[in-house]
């Protein structure tokens, strides 16, 4: 189980996250648009930033009592700059992670990608995502925090990716913007996050039929302060195009 209790994250002057709450025990989305903190929360989750409030996962503080947590595998780039190629990375990895070789293999071998002798940065952007994220999937990882894992990729390689995001991992967050692919999901929760702050959860079949109104509402899914104003998330019952609607709440991020 992952756990966040009042987490804020100060990067320089700015209060990146502020006062995150949430409880994990399952596999979950979040979206939010450019710059409001998702990628910050995926680096304290995989112990980049100090962090002010409480982070645990199953129950030991992150900061305080993890060292060397083997069970959390992340696809953000800032894990994988320690390596000359790609060959030498899953070697890495399967020493101080337990990444499996074979199963990195045929990953790649699904994507098409070439990546012998190969830095991860002389790569294309495609293929880089789709190699960091087979990375941080080839050590079948308990806890995951995946980064844009549909970044750049064709229709194809996005089919590949939902069923690797399905198959591996048992909780943790999956950061995207892509919310054509959500019905992929529809069964999962997501979490928004907006100016730092994370409002959830709310199960994804409820958020694809949902709009955002003004204001406090008595049947609202979720409440959201956005530039200090009251927003309330509201189903929208019998929409036709719930995809539509989910657009709709970006337009007012
Ligand atoms: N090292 C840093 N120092 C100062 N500010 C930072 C630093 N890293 C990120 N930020 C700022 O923190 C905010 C949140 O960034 P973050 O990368 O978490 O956003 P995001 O929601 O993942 O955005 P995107 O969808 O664009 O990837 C942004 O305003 C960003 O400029």
């Amino acid at each position: 189980m992952i756990e966040a209790e009042g987490l804020s994250l100060f990067l320089g002057e700015n209060r990146i996250l502020k006062d995150v709450n949430f409880r994990l025990e399952e596999k979950a989305l979040i979206l939010g648009p450019n710059g409001s903190g998702k990628s910050s929360l995926l680096k304290v989750l995989s112990g980049f930033y100090r962090y002010k409030g409480s982070v645990k996962i199953d129950g030991k503080e992150l900061m305080r009592d993890v060292r060397g947590y083997t069970e959390l595998s992340t696809n953000l780039p800032e894990a994988y700059y320690l390596a000359r190629d790609v060959d030498d990375l899953i070697s890495i990895y399967s020493e101080i992670k337990g990444s499996d070789h074979e199963t990195f293999l045929k990953m790649m071998e699904e994507t098409g990608v070439n990546f012998k002798k190969r830095s991860l940065f002389s790569l294309s952007l495609g293929e880089r995502t789709l190699t960091l994220t087979a990375l941080a999937f080839s050590s079948k990882p308990k806890v995951i925090a995946v980064d844009e894992p549909f970044e750049n990729l064709d229709k194809n390689r996005k089919k590949i990716v939902i069923q690797w995001i399905r198959k591996y991992g048992k909780e943790g967050f999956i950061v995207t913007h892509e919310i054509g692919l959500l019905k992929e999901f529809d069964t999962w929760k997501a979490y928004l996050m907006i100016e730092g702050r994370l409002y959830g959860p709310v199960t994804i079949i409820d958020l694809m039929s949902s709009k955002l109104v003004k204001g406090r509402r008595d049947d609202s899914l979720l409440e959201l302060k956005i530039r200090q104003e009251d927003y309330s998330l509201i189903k929208e019952e019998g929409e036709e195009n719930e995809i539509l609607d989910l657009n709709h709440v970006y337009d007012y991020i």
